[in-house]
């Protein structure tokens, strides 16, 4: 049967990515899907804008929603000092195979848990699974109705601190209406929109950055 896209995707980092080199791994997928396939990681240009947001917050635990293949996972994981733990929350199987092995052959397979699961389901067992106090960062890059219900579960698990930090992918493509509407208007949180292009695209995109004040 024919292969599909993350796989294809796969095949191209485990063929021209440096082993062990999350650079490459991230520059191997950007450049399969400029110029073979499109495919929804959060790419190169807004990439940029959620490395320095990494670092700026330097967590010490994150957590992703929506690995997909696991590019922002990398990207994420590979700027995290050693003794962090970068949680990340996949439903899809085949993906989250797709994934284990893109983080696996950057070489970070130590910083990161990869946890197949609906976010709905595992965010109430993050406590019991990771003895995880609280987030300092969240990237939300899952189907994106399910922002605002998730961080409304976050909030309600007390897993956000005063000071914790979420950044949420493609707030304007495909678009987060309400999630946006809630975080900007929300005396809860502090928001600010970085704006940016859809990735691969000259569409326009954009990561807001909120800030929750207890
Ligand atoms: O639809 C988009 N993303 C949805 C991503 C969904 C990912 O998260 C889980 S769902 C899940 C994971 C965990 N918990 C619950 C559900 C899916 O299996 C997929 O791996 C998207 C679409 C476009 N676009 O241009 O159309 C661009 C983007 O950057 C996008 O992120
Ligand atoms: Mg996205």
């Amino acid at each position: 049967t024919r292969s599909t896209r993350p796989q294809r995707l796969l095949k191209a980092v485990q063929e021209k990515a440096m082993k062990g080199d999350p650079q490459s791994v991230i520059s191997t997928i950007d450049y399969f899907c400029r110029h073979s396939e499109w495919a929804m990681n959060v790419g190169d240009e807004k990439g940029s804008i959620l490395d320095s947001v990494v670092c700026e917050v330097s967590p010490t635990t994150a957590l992703e929603l929506g690995t997909y293949c696991g590019y922002s996972t990398v990207r994420i994981a590979r700027l995290l000092p050693p003794g962090t733990q970068l949680i990340t929350l996949e439903f899809n199987p085949a993906f989250a195979a797709v994934a284990r092995q893109v983080i696996e052959y950057a070489g970070l397979h130590n910083k990161v848990c990869l946890v197949e699961g609906a976010s709905g389901d595992m965010i109430p067992k993050m406590r019991e699974m990771f003895g995880i106090k609280t987030f300092d960062f969240v990237f939300l890059d899952h189907w994106k109705d399910r922002y605002l219900p998730d961080i409304k579960l976050l909030e309600g698990c007390q897993l956000l601190r005063k000071g914790s930090i979420l950044l949420a992918d493609n707030v304007i493509c495909p678009g987060t209406p309400e999630y946006l509407e809630y975080v900007r208007n929300s005396p809860h949180y502090k928001s600010m929109y970085y704006k940016s292009h859809l990735e691969y695209t000259k569409v326009e995109d954009g990561l807001e950055k909120s800030v929750f004040l207890g």
